[in-house]
């Protein structure tokens, strides 16, 4: 018998989870997550790995012994030179190392996982899958940042978009969730965890998303900005003295939900919001404008693209999966958008795919938590079963 497990690692940029999954019967055999990496009990996503296989040893399923069809690394950032699953070779390896600059955050952790498994099995499959993969079919006009043609081709400067495999499983599941096919149903996927994207599906096709060139455009996140007029970095670097590192880390690292009020935890800001903490609630308010802002831009997009109308809206993700008042606060209003939430239905907690709204609501509000580890495994396995 072939084996049928995969190893699945997603790092993301102060995370690992792993999942070790049976693709036989998707049923999990170990799985795990090393949080708040960076912070002190845990150096770095080296320090993290190392935890990870010392857990999967301690239940007898090690990386150096387990019977693996293939491990499924989450990679993201794939450049235009990845759109697919890729098998890693030393080749793949450096051209991702060369893609390091477009997501420092995220990368440089990928690439540890695909060294330390590649040391130790050098005879499995390793698979990258790639959070950039998904928006490859975005029409050029919405990956094209309208700057100088030259400069932008010389350096890669284009929307790439990020969190593709949820943006690919949670539109699927939506489509399930509605008794269709993927092919016959046009939604707006918001993906609201730390890092946070928004993207329009059309028909299983992604036509807009709202990260670009790196994971700081577009909402509101934990710690990153998200939009803002280019121009405030030349005002920081020219009048305000900051270094381009600085900056960076300010946008990055030290805004967002965390820049506005003290806390990137919606959890906590939900609590001082209750308190009456006006920080928090503007916070908030910041957070579920910009919402807004990109759920009426895509309407507007799947409606051009597609000439029919948007069947759902579908949050998910930590904060979209568990945030009653977000979802609520983003939707508030747009009955003349034909969307409508039951306000019972959203406040109920459930950890399976669920219908948000009213029943005369003609726009579909799904809650569905995404698997992005999943969908990793399942690419993973497609690749090695075909090869
Ligand atoms: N019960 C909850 N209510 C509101 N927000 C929550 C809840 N649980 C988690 N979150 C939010 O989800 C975020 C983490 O989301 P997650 O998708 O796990 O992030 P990532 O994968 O980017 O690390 C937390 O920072 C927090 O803001
Ligand atoms: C791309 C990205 O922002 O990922 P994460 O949300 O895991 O940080
Ligand atoms: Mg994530």
């Amino acid at each position: 018998m072939k084996p049928t497990r995969v190893l699945v690692l997603n790092s993301g940029s102060s995370s690992v989870k792993y999942q070790l999954i049976d693709m036989a019967d998707k049923s999990r055999a170990a799985a795990g997550i090393v949080e708040r990496i960076g912070e002190g009990a845990v150096a770095d996503h080296r320090e993290a790995l190392r935890i990870v296989a010392r857990e999967l040893d301690g239940q007898g399923l090690g990386l150096e012994s387990a019977e693996l069809a293939a491990v499924g690394h989450r990679v993201v950032h794939g450049g235009t030179a990845f759109t697919e699953p890729t098998l890693v070779t030393d080749e793949v390896l450096e051209t991702i190392r060369g893609l390091v600059p477009l997501a420092p955050l995220h990368n440089p952790a990928n690439i540890a996982g695909l060294e330390v498994a590649r040391s130790l099995r050098p005879d499995l499959p390793q698979v990258a899958v790639f959070d950039t993969a998904f928006h490859a079919t975005m029409p050029e006009y919405a990956a094209r940042y309208a700057i100088h043609t030259a400069v932008a081709d010389k350096y890669g400067v284009r929307r790439y978009g990020f969190h593709g495999t949820s943006h690919a499983y949670v539109s699927r599941a939506t489509a399930r969730l509605l008794g269709k096919d993927p092919s016959e149903v046009n939604s707006v996927v918001l993906h609201l965890g730390n890092g946070a994207s928004a993207s329009a599906v059309a028909g299983g096709r992604c036509v807009e998303t709202s990260m670009g060139l790196t994971p700081l455009e577009g909402l509101v996140m934990g710690t990153r900005s998200g939009d803002l007029d280019a121009g405030i970095v030349f005002h920081l670097t020219r009048v305000a003295g900051m270094s381009t590192d600085a900056v960076d880390s300010l946008l990055n690292r030290r805004s967002g939900l965390l820049g506005l009020c003290g806390d990137n935890d919606m959890r906590e800001i939900g609590r001082r919001m209750a308190a009456g903490d006006a920080a928090a609630q503007l916070a908030f308010d910041v957070y579920t404008h910009r919402l807004r802002k990109y759920i009426g831009a895509y309407f507007a997009v799947l409606a051009a693209e597609t000439g029919g109308t948007v069947d759902a809206v579908a949050f998910t993700a930590g904060v979209g999966e568990n945030s009653a008042a977000v979802r609520q606060a983003a939707l508030q209003g747009l009955g003349a958008l034909g969307i409508e939430v039951d306000a019972v239905r959203n406040a109920v907690r459930d950890d399976s795919a669920r219908l948000i709204s009213t029943d005369g609501s003609r726009v579909a509000v799904a809650v569905v938590p995404t698997d992005e580890e999943l969908e990793i495994a399942q690419q993973a396995y497609a690749l090695v079963s075909s090869a």
